[in-house]
């Protein structure tokens, strides 16, 4: 099966609506196939240079909203739910709530069938006050705090991921005399694979996970299998973040195989479980690859199958952890133009938001394809820097990118591939206040989160 979240366009398009990628794009005047395919399915070219997403103008929600804005089409993150499910029917699939969470977003992911991947007692706490059901969540963390594990099994998570040895002895120390938790061991499986080396977490040497060469792993789990109150469930592992090839899943996947071989032959135990995490690349800018969730079903399924053979295992239960892969392309982001600058070599567009609500092309140097929206141009394109407003010169947003050679101060310019790693990562700096989230639907829009206030930031300043 090879489903690409990304190669198409969804069959149940409102027939007055073009379908065709190459029709959308001249439409919008420019000129590629390629130029929507990393945005929302549901984005529409509207009169006037808009486009719409969910069936609502961006404009008009610029308009209503003010700037920056996150647009979230919720049919997006459904849809990509979906598609994790029907390639992985018979896996766990939980959504790393590190992407992007919010009550709705837990909503949807549970309304889709999906479970919950959270790594703090804030993201877990937000999820069950929601309803969330906790037997469904997953607790990570490389450093997890008394706070987070209490928290975890009050409210009953269904499974703890033991990233350190010392955790080991906390948790079980903590865990009520009639309780049993489940737990997983995070292993590295020594793999390097992702889109940038912040975000490689596959290899050894580093904070994340037990390794596997120094027996670090093998102890953790024979220390978890000494503990009354706590019951191993399976392996983990999480090898980087932004794959775009199911290769490095394949090895994981081997080398896990041989770890739970281990594993039975020293202690009679066999695991029935086994997370592979997430990871999965989305294309931020047209042509940039993205991972094919069914290719990765179909192989990590051959491998499963082969592996345990070999190994006379039975093949365990799958649970996969995508974040970016959900949210990221269902999202886009509107800015005003606040101020253009020319200099002697670069034209410098600045915008009314920047690093506080998008910090990765400061952190990963990651290049996002910004579109002018709400008029239409024909003026010659320039290649512009596309900048924040905060007080650095690393604040860009968009690298070298091409704008109508008109741009200026009161245009709208909306960024794609917005959804997952921006709000989540947003930041006070410089005190502008984070963006609200409004999801688009059907025509509607309504606002999930709303901006952050002055007075939000003020009424944490205690202190005289
Ligand atoms: C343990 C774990 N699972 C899942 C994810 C989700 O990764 P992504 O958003 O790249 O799918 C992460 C973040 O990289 C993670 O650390
Ligand atoms: N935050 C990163 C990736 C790390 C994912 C979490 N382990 C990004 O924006 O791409």
């Amino acid at each position: 099966m090879t489903v690409s979240l990304h190669s198409s366009l969804p069959s149940s398009l409102p027939s007055s609506l073009p379908a065709d990628p190459d029709h959308l794009s001249r439409l919008l005047g420019d000129g590629g196939s390629d130029a929507l395919s990393v945005w929302p399915r549901s984005a529409r070219p509207e009169a006037g240079g808009d486009v719409s997403v969910g069936g609502v103008s961006l404009t008009e929600a610029a308009d209503r909203f003010g700037t920056p804005v996150y647009v979230l089409d919720e049919q997006e993150v459904r849809e990509r739910c979906r598609t994790y499910r029907a390639a992985f029917p018979q896996a766990d699939v939980v959504y790393a709530a590190k992407a992007f969470l919010c009550r709705a977003m837990a909503h949807w992911v549970r309304e889709e069938g999906l479970g919950l991947d959270v790594c703090s007692a804030g993201e877990l706490a937000l999820a069950v006050t929601t309803g969330f059901p906790p037997g469904k969540i997953v607790l990570h963390g490389n450093a997890k705090s008394p706070d987070d594990l209490r928290t975890a099994l009050r409210l009953g998570v269904g499974v703890i991921v033991v990233d350190s040895a010392s955790e080991i002895a906390r948790l079980a120390a903590i865990t009520p005399a009639d309780a049993r938790q489940q737990v997983m061991v995070r292993v590295v499986p020594g793999i390097a694979a992702g889109g940038h080396a912040k975000v490689r977490t596959g290899t050894d040497d580093q904070k994340f996970g037990l390794s596997i060469p120094d027996g670090s792993a093998q102890h953790a789990v024979a220390r978890i299998l000494d503990q009354p109150h706590l019951e191993l469930v399976g392996l983990h592992c999480h090898i980087g973040s932004q794959i775009g090839s199911v290769k490095p899943y394949v090895a994981a996947v081997r080398r896990l195989i041989g770890l739970l071989a281990r594993v039975r032959d020293q202690h009679g135990v066999v695991l029935p479980r086994l997370n592979i995490g997430g990871g999965h690349a989305i294309p931020y800018r047209p042509g940039e690859p993205s991972l094919d969730v069914g290719a990765l079903a179909d192989r990590v399924r051959a491998e499963l199958a082969d592996g345990c053979a070999r190994a006379r295992l039975p093949v365990p239960r799958l649970m996969l952890e995508p974040g970016r892969a959900i949210a990221g392309p269902a999202g886009v982001a509107v800015y005003h133009v606040l101020a253009v600058k020319r200099t002697g070599e670069h034209t410098f567009v600045a915008v009314d938001g920047g690093m506080s609500d998008n910090p990765r092309p400061a952190l990963y140097g990651v290049r996002y394809a910004p579109r002018l929206i709400g008029r239409r141009s024909s003026a010659p394109p320039r290649t512009v820097t596309v900048v924040g407003r905060h007080c650095e010169a690393g604040d860009v947003l968009a690298d070298e990118v091409e704008l109508p050679g008109d741009v200026r101060p009161g245009d709208l310019l909306a960024v794609p591939a917005a959804g997952a790693y921006h709000l989540s990562m947003a930041s006070g700096y410089n005190m502008v206040g984070r963006p609200p989230v409004v999801a688009v639907s059907g025509g509607i829009a309504r606002v999930l989160v709303r901006r952050e206030s002055l007075d939000d930031m003020s009424r944490r300043d205690v202190g005289l």
